[in-house]
């Protein structure tokens, strides 16, 4: 690992998952990973990601498609010859084996290739600096935090030098603050050893902070794959637009370029947008609002948001989240106030 490995790209075309009489776990899912890459595989509970996962390490099959590692169609390799470290949630270590043990299994075990025993050692204990525990080689699991457990499960997965990294909800049931710092040390790892690294996880922050692209799953089937900043400015569906960021959404209907709100809970809005009943997402960094006394809106709720502030306003229509207009002075906790939009992403109601 003192050499950067080279990542391998990734093809998945057409695959297809059933497991029962119900819908399909997969329903034709295609996507191509560049060698090197960060892809996040994001969706709610059910969609599809962990079965997509498993396929692509050999541990379960597809019925129909085809899925290329390296430009190798691997249908029918067994997984411990894909070349491909796995993570996932559990740790899955060996309860019995020490730290050391753990992260030279995968070595060990090999038939052909075997390095010698002080070749092990060696490369173990440069994987163990590499996840910064390099004191723990000799506890055992139960002698560590989560977040070391992670560590070595990453070393471990990292020990057979694999072109492909495969993540699932690797920091899923450690603590906020320690799944931030890991997974933004995951990401600095990546780098420094250019693997192909794919991650499922159901947390978009996690998603949109490590990823290079983030594929966004909905049952079975990709629904974007894209960029986090893509993915935010120009959604390709209600959906994506629905479940990455927070919106406000409100219906509308869109005449000659202009959306007019139902019950005119906002002010009209010209938008880009064919004629029709639309839904508009409306982030709340995009409603303005400003003091206005005679307005039905009084804003409920004031917090500190980064740099700036966020309001919580609401009127007979129901609740908004809305940032104070920067030009004007910032509405006090039971003001009234009036409401803007300043754009919006619409798709076809
Ligand atoms: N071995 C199995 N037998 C039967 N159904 C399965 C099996 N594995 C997955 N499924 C079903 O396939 C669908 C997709 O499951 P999958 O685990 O891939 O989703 P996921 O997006 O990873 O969800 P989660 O975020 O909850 O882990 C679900 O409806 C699930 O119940």
């Amino acid at each position: 690992m003192t050499h950067p490995v080279t990542g391998t790209g990734v093809e998945v075309s057409g695959v297809a998952r059933r497991f029962g009489p119900g819908a399909a776990a997969l329903d034709g899912v295609s996507l191509s990973v560049k060698p090197g890459e960060f892809v996040a595989l994001l969706g709610p509970s059910g969609s599809g990601k962990t079965t997509l996962l498993r396929i692509l390490g050999g541990l379960d099959h597809a019925d129909a498609g085809t899925v290329a590692i390296g430009g190798r169609d691997v249908a029918g390799v067994p997984a411990r010859e894909r070349g491909i470290g796995f993570v996932f949630q559990n740790y899955a270590l060996f309860r019995h084996m020490d730290v050391f043990s753990n992260v030279a299994f995968g070595l060990r075990v090999r038939k052909a290739g075997r390095p010698p025993a002080e070749e092990i050692a060696a490369r173990v204990r440069r994987l163990l600096a590499l996840v910064q525990i390099p004191e723990m080689e000799r506890r055992f699991p139960d002698q560590l935090s989560g977040g070391q457990r992670q560590r070595v499960a990453l070393a471990r997965a990292l020990a057979i030098e694999p072109s492909l990294l495969l993540l699932d909800e690797p920091f899923g049931a450690l603590d906020a603050q320690v799944r931030k710092e890991l997974r933004l040390w995951l990401r600095g790892l990546q780098e420094e050893v250019g693997i192909t690294t794919i991650l499922v996880t159901h947390d978009q922050d996690e998603a949109m902070e490590v990823a290079d692209r983030v594929a966004v799953m909905r049952a079975g089937r990709i629904a974007q794959f894209d960029t986090p900043e893509a993915l935010l400015d120009r959604p390709a569906d209600a959906f994506v637009a629905g479940f990455l960021g927070e919106a406000n959404r409100v219906t509308c209907t869109v005449r000659g370029g202009v959306a007019h709100f139902a019950g005119e809970v906002l002010p009209p809005l010209a938008v880009q947008a064919p004629d029709g009943a639309a839904l508009a997402f409306i982030r709340p960094h995009e409603l303005f609002a400003r003091e206005a006394p005679d307005s039905g809106y009084v804003v409920r709720a004031v917090r500190p948001a980064g740099p700036g502030t966020r309001l919580v306003v609401s009127g007979p229509a129901g609740s908004f989240d809305a940032v104070p207009a920067p030009d004007a002075p910032q509405p006090r906790r039971g003001e009234r106030c009036a409401l803007e939009a300043q754009g919006a992403r619409l798709f076809p109601a």
